[in-house]
């Protein structure tokens, strides 16, 4: 017996960052948007808990019990007061320090197969709270859709989305650690009055409606400049973007993958080409939302 289970990769398409709070997280107005890249989990019962990944990016995931997916495991394993013996293979497609989720989609991935495999009848609500106490974004990548989250980034609000949207993705050839993104907004903002996030309602009103445009001017993602700063090279790759005709072009999250808007597959397919030719990333993908979240693909 084993299950396997698929969790999408996100894009921010608002990140409005609040000061440090004393617990060092900052709250966010954090409007994630669930794109078509996959990460895929299997569990299968074992004697030992053990985690495996393939995968593009496989040599930068940890396979110990820091992995994402290990402490997905353990954790619903001590809750239902069971071995969490398991092995957790990771077939690896979103990129690894991207700014994509992609740890959070295979905590979130892990949850959802094993507790489809120990049958524990779990709640969603359950569910929901084990992945906040994993991390900020593993919620989000258990609902998948687009939503609002506040809090951490944790505390979710679905939103309706009138529409597909069509993205580019550009992988950098380094990736780019989120506390040290966050450490770089704090200094950036050092001695200036940082207003409370809010979420914009021009941008949720584009979301409802699936407008491109609209979207393209109201996103905002206010770890972009800490981004750049820690990876001045990123501007390149934002420019060739636009250059190439992308509706719009920002970093993901803490980044440093770089997301750009476009308003149809043919103008991804023109947009990736162009980011490619220009030397200024590792690897392009393209890739629409919203994409639904984790779901068991295969059981048996
Ligand atoms: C920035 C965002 C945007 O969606 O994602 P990524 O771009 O990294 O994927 C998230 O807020 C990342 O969420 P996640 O990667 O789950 O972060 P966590 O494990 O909860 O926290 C890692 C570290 O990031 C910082 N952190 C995270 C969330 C938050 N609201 N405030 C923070 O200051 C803290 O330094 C924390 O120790
Ligand atoms: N299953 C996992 N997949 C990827 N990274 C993981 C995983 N579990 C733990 N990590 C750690 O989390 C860090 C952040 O990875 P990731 O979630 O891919 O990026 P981001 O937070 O930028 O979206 C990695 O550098 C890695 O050390």
């Amino acid at each position: 017996m084993s299950v396997t289970v698929r969790v999408p990769a996100k894009v921010n398409v608002q990140l409005a960052v609040g000061a440090a709070r004393p617990d060092g997280f900052h709250d966010l107005a954090n409007v994630f948007l669930a794109v078509g890249l996959y990460d895929e989990i299997t569990v299968t019962p074992t004697d030992e808990l053990r985690v495996t990944c393939d995968g593009p990016d496989a040599d930068q995931v940890p396979l110990d019990r820091t992995n994402l997916a290990a402490r997905a495991a353990v954790a619903l394993a001590e809750r239902y007061g069971r071995s969490p013996d398991v092995h957790l293979h990771i077939a690896k497609d979103i990129p690894v320090a991207g700014g994509m989720a992609g740890g959070s989609a295979d905590g979130a991935g892990a949850l959802v197969a094993c507790d489809a495999l120990w049958g524990t009848g779990a709640s969603r609500e359950e569910l929901l709270e084990i992945c906040a106490e994993l991390g900020s974004d593993v919620p989000f990548s258990l609902v998948g859709g687009a939503a609002l989250g506040i809090g951490r980034g944790e505390r979710l609000t679905p939103l309706e989305v009138g529409g597909t949207f069509h993205w580019v993705f550009a992988m950098a050839g380094r990736g780019l650690s989120t506390p040290a993104v966050f450490r770089e907004f704090d200094r950036l903002g050092e001695g200036t009055d940082i207003p409370e996030p809010v979420a914009s309602g021009e941008l949720l009103a584009a979301l409802a409606k699936g407008d491109p445009d609209a979207l393209a001017a109201a996103v905002s993602n206010d770890l972009q400049p800490a981004a750049l700063s820690l990876f001045p090279e990123l501007a390149g790759t934002l420019a060739a973007g636009r250059a190439a005709g992308a509706l719009t072009a920002l970093v993901s999250g803490s980044g440093p993958t770089t997301a750009f808007l476009v308003r149809d597959p043919e103008s991804a397919a023109a947009v990736a080409q162009a980011l490619l030719a220009s030397g200024t990333c590792r690897t392009v993908r393209t890739a629409s939302g919203p994409a639904p979240g984790a779901t068991v693909a295969a059981a048996g």
